[in-house]
């Protein structure tokens, strides 16, 4: 049987996190893509304390994925938190996206408080996943609602969050690729 297939372009997602895989994959379903997913080095710490290192870890993991895999483009995906000017911590994320011209597309997501309890542990030098594990008695919420999830009653899931990121970095890769 003969048909005609056309070129899809291949999408690396540089993760291995079920939040952020989902994010990307539901978010362009309709897309013409494919996806592959692969852990990919942040080459920040792993609790990123800045917008700049939040940032800086997207980026990086969005050019890893990128050469890992020899795909059409990279996204990168990456949590912090970062500190107000009165010293109180806000959750940030933010997402990249690369083409292999080297252009870089950005964008970061929604910023909400960080409780004062985890603040204490965050400053203490605990990663926020390890600390929202023991606060709600559960393994792995990084991997489903987050922080994000625990903070408004899941109305707002990581998931959620990483996709409004995610359109936001394909659409300015839509209106500036050519
Ligand atoms: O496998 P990777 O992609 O690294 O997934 P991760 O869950 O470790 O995600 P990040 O490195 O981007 O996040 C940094 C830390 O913040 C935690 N975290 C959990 N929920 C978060 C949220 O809603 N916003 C920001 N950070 C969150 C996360 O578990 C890490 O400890
Ligand atoms: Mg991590």
């Amino acid at each position: 049987m003969s048909g005609t297939s056309s070129i899809k372009a291949v999408i690396a997602i540089g993760t291995k996190n079920p939040a952020k895989v989902h994010a990307v994959q539901d978010t362009l379903l309709s897309e013409p893509v494919e996806f592959v997913s692969v852990e990919a080095p942040s080459g920040v710490s792993c609790q990123p304390y800045s917008d700049e290192e939040t940032r800086q870890g997207a980026i990086n993991r969005a050019k890893a994925a990128l050469a890992e895999t020899g795909a059409d483009l990279g996204f990168g995906l990456e949590g912090g938190v970062s500190e107000t000017d009165s010293g109180s911590l806000l959750l940030c994320n933010w997402g990249a996206l690369v083409d292999t011209k080297g252009r870089v597309w950005e964008a970061s997501g929604l910023r909400i408080p960080v409780p004062s309890d985890v603040s204490i542990a965050l400053s203490r030098g605990q990663e926020l996943g390890t600390i929202m594990n023991a606060r709600t008695n559960e393994e792995g919420t990084s991997k489903r609602e987050g922080a994000v999830g625990s903070f408004t009653a899941n109305w707002v899931t990581r998931k959620e969050m990483f996709s409004h990121i995610v359109k936001a970095l394909y659409g300015q890769y839509l209106i500036t690729k050519d």
